[in-house]
């Protein structure tokens, strides 16, 4: 579906939910939502009885279409997928037994480095990307491969989908196979580079695709390079993302690696590399110290609990991380992670949390608010799109969600065509419902999936 198909006035009627704060999540039972020919939010209405009322209330809304959540449906922000590899989603559910650096041999490095066939690419992409949308996701942080001309793909597969994207070239100039590496410092900036420009000449406002600068991680990386993306990041103003001290030998990996650096934090602090326009993905092993430096740096956090529980690599502290003020966003990380579904990411954080909880304390413990928040709001503040996505607010732009939920019919069979795990007896409060969602919904649950207001998925 091309970004460029026009739109009309749509009032979106019925329930709503949506994250005001980490938590506080908002439903609205009798709502009306008005977003207009540009995507945005122009009214939001609360008990209301008649839709009538409304339409008389708001000047020039007569012709708007009017769609209805449905008496088991409700209407939800988009989520906001803060860390994926689009280039490893053919990967998805193969890790064994392996651990973080086995798995980028073993798995990783060879299917990324085939993904310099365009027509490879381009079925890839286009899959995951279809893939990504039906989950709900409007908004994703994607990292493609060192190929400039299939990175590229990637954008114009994004663009033309119209999923909000950033897209990034992987830069890798060191301990990585002779057959997938930039040959020289200078060829990765200037291919990130290159990459940059293009993205920015095929859509200039960066409304829906923006690039974003993609050192692997600092053992695929010399202290050149990252200094060389660092300063590529100044001049360009560009986002940057990478990985963090993910588990424990890549710690000790950096440690032997830059061993004039304090710390892994510190590597990419060195460089250039902490930014408020930085996102880290995973932060499970850092020390006090590092953490507060990704603090006063502005620097945000993915949070990726499958891909951590996957490849064992720990259980990321992020009550602490919440606690300290970082701002947390939540991340598929496949094919480290096995689903490209955020609302599943809901869930294993949930999980993980459980898991750090039974270790230390209860308030580790994360709450379907707070994730839900995470994977919303929380994750625009991560890639930048803070009060624009991510929350239900007059002047924000429609990126959402329908969700169908199955009520069940005397006899025991679900209602309706749109099948799925989660099953209505009636007597669900609207708290309950939104439960029942996030532990035993998927893609079946999601109807349609807007981004500014246009229609992006249908199933
Ligand atoms: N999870 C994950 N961690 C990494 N660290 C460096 N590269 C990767 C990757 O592709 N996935
Ligand atoms: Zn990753």
């Amino acid at each position: 579906m091309a970004a460029s198909v026009p739109i009309g006035k749509t009032i979106y009627c019925g329930t709503f939910a949506h994250c005001r704060s980490l938590s506080e999540l908002d439903i609205c039972a009798k709502g009306a939502i008005g977003v207009d020919e540009a995507g945005v939010i122009a009214f939001i209405e609360r008990e209301v009885e008649e839709i009538e009322d409304v339409i008389k209330k708001y000047d020039g809304w007569n012709d708007a279409e009017v769609l209805q959540s449905g008496e088991s449906g409700f209407f939800f922000p988009g989520f906001i997928d803060t860390h994926t590899h689009a280039s490893q989603h053919p990967n998805t559910g193969l890790f064994g037994k392996t651990t973080l650096l086995s798995w980028l041999e073993t798995y990783t490095f060879p299917m990324e480095s085939s993904l310099s066939s365009l027509s490879k690419a381009a079925t890839v992409y286009s899959n995951f990307v279809s893939r990504t949308l039906s989950h709900g996701t409007t908004t994703c942080a994607y990292y493609a491969t060192i190929h400039v001309p299939t990175t590229n793909l990637l954008a114009d597969i994004c663009l033309k989908r119209g999923q909000r994207a950033l897209v990034g070239r992987v830069c890798m100039n060191m301990m990585s196979p002779e057959y997938y590496r930039d040959a020289s410092v200078s060829d990765a900036v200037k291919d990130s580079k290159a990459s940059i420009d293009y993205i920015r000449s095929i859509d200039p406002s960066g409304d829906i695709v923006k690039p974003i600068i993609t050192p692997r991680f600092a053992p695929s990386c010399t202290a050149e390079c990252l200094a060389g993306l660092g300063q590529l990041a100044k001049e360009t103003g560009t986002s940057i993302q990478t990985h963090i001290s993910e588990n424990k030998p890549e710690v000790q990996l950096v440690r032997e690696l830059f061993p004039e650096s304090k710390s892994y934090t510190d590597v990419y602090d060195t460089a250039g590399l902490l930014t408020p326009k930085t996102i880290l993905a995973h932060a499970v092993h850092l020390s006090a110290e590092e953490v507060q430096t990704l603090k006063q740096s502005g620097t945000k956090i993915s949070h990726c609990p499958a891909s951590n529980t996957a490849l064992t690599s720990g259980c990321a502290p992020v009550r602490q991380l919440l606690d300290v003020g970082l701002t947390v966003g939540l991340g598929t990380d496949v094919s480290g992670g096995f689903s490209p579904s955020i609302l599943e990411e809901c869930r294993q954080a949930i999980w993980v949390s459980r898991f750090v909880a039974m270790n230390t304390a209860d308030d580790a413990k994360l709450s379907t608010e707070e994730v839900l928040y995470l994977a919303t709001r929380g994750g625009a503040q991560v890639v930048g799109l803070d009060g624009k996505v991510g929350g239900f607010d007059v002047g924000m732009e429609w990126d959402a969600q329908h969700i169908c939920l199955g009520a069940v019919k005397e006899g025991g069979e679900q209602e309706g065509r749109f099948a799925g795990n989660v099953d209505l007896f009636g007597f669900e409060t609207a708290e309950d419902r939104v439960n029942k969602w996030v532990y035993s919904g998927d893609d079946r649950n999601t109807k349609s999936v807007w981004v500014r207001g246009r229609l992006v998925h249908r199933r």
